[in-house]
């Protein structure tokens, strides 16, 4: 995917696909949030956000549970606002202590699994009792890294770069409530 040239971001818009729309984006929540309840029951869990991408998806996840939470987020990066990733920038720890608690990371999405293998292999480290990760959307390719998939998955897309719900295209239309993807060869 060759990098994109813009001079205003509504020409990234203009380039780009609807993939689905918040009708869509919310029936997939529900059906994950259905499972997450389901898999905790009332077990106390923290819910781990994967700053920034996790910024929509970790909201609209959180509304939808029912048990005991505590929020916490951890800024990690290896796009840093380019459709090519890179390292794992570890940029902000989470705040509260991971000893001997449920923690639910949740990321907006799992394109080659990198940064959610690390985070949870981190959490892990920590001391976390379990980790499971959940994510609004799933890239597939078969270019997935050895790391296991997040265990709650929203939806599936295909090769393409997307945005929206969170996610980023050269740092804009993160707020954007329905999912796009960038035209084939952008
Ligand atoms: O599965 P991977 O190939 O590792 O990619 C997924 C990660 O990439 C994005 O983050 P990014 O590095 O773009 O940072 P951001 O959250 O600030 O957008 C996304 O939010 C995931 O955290
Ligand atoms: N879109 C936005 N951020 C991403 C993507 C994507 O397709 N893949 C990894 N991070």
């Amino acid at each position: 995917m060759s990098e994109i040239s813009f001079s205003d971001p509504r020409e990234l818009l203009e380039q780009s696909d609807l993939i689905a729309g918040r009708d869509e984006i919310g029936q997939a929540l529900d059906r994950m949030a259905v499972e997450i309840n389901a898999h905790y029951g009332d077990s106390d869990i923290i819910l781990l956000a994967v700053m920034t991408g996790a910024i929509l998806p970790a909201t609209w996840i959180a509304t939808r549970l029912n048990m005991p939470l505590r929020m916490d987020f951890v800024h990690a990066t290896r796009y840093s606002g380019q459709t090519q990733g890179g390292e794992l920038d570890f940029r902000v720890p989470p705040r509260l202590n991971l000893q001997d608690q449920h923690v639910l990371v949740v990321d907006d999405i799992y394109d080659v699994g990198l940064t959610l293998e690390l985070i949870e292999r981190y959490c892990l480290a920590r001391g976390a009792r379990s980790v499971n990760s959940a994510v609004l959307v799933r890239k597939q390719h078969g270019r997935e890294t050895a790391g296991e998939l997040p265990r709650f998955i929203g939806m599936d897309v295909d090769d393409r770069y997307v945005f929206g719900c969170g996610m980023d295209v050269h740092e804009h239309w993160r707020h954007l409530t329905e999912l796009r993807a960038l035209e084939e060869g952008e």
